[in-house]
């Protein structure tokens, strides 16, 4: 990857992230985003940074063992972000947000753990899919990354127990996109408890999957 090229990833990674934290998709120090870079290893934020203030400079580089090569300490989260990589190749970038509505939903009793929200909108549909709700862990517990293990495969989003998302992107602006619909439709579902809405049904769902397969 050229110089360029990765400082051009490095802008986009605090641009994005000033993004989500000046909309409240994140706050304090909380959530990470990780891209893959074409040596095979990964750009990550640092542990403890705000996303709304990252430095491009500063960001963690690790090689593609996972191992922390420069730039400040990688996110507690970094192996939970290869443990979603190695199943998913085609995926370059992960976005991990605490943000409100989704974590919401994440505490809620009786939610299908197979598929935390219906099938709302179609953008829901084709940003994100069937999101699984993976138990609780405690957060930078390497055994979180076995457990997503077994679902990145089938799925591009996974929803952390008490905790939040975690979304697969095929680049940094896809995995974004995915991240904002998730808790939009998170809100949504929550403003619909009680009030049994209509859902899309499996043909609406199957066609969208059809027509929008890599969204
Ligand atoms: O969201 C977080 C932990 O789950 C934030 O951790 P880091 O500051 O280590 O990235
Ligand atoms: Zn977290």
């Amino acid at each position: 990857m050229s110089l360029h090229d990765e400082n051009r990833l490095r802008e986009q990674i605090a641009t994005l992230g000033k993004s989500l934290f000046d909309r409240g998709l994140t706050m304090g120090s909380s959530g990470n985003i990780s891209v893959r870079t074409d040596d095979g290893g990964w750009l990550m934020t640092p542990t403890n940074a705000c996303l709304g203030r990252l430095d491009p400079g500063r960001i963690s580089r690790l090689d593609r063992d996972g191992g922390w090569k420069d730039g400040d300490k990688p996110t507690k989260e970094s192996f939970l972000h290869m443990a979603m990589y190695a199943e998913r190749p085609q995926s370059e970038a992960i976005v991990h947000l605490h943000s409100t509505h989704s974590v919401a939903v994440s505490c809620l009793p009786g939610i299908d753990p197979c598929d935390c929200i219906p099938p709302l909108t179609a953008y829901y549909v084709m940003r994100v899919g069937k999101l699984p709700l993976v138990p609780y862990h405690i957060p930078g517990d390497p055994s979180l990354g076995d457990a997503v293990k077994g679902l990145a495969g089938q799925h591009s989003a996974v929803l952390l127990a008490n905790h939040g998302p975690v979304v697969a992107g095929k680049n940094l602006e896809a995995a974004v996109y995915a991240t904002e619909e998730l808790e939009e439709t998170a809100k949504l579902f929550l403003l619909l408890q009680g009030k049994n809405p209509r859902a899309l049904t499996p043909e609406q769902v199957a066609e969208l999957e059809v027509r929008f397969s890599n969204y």
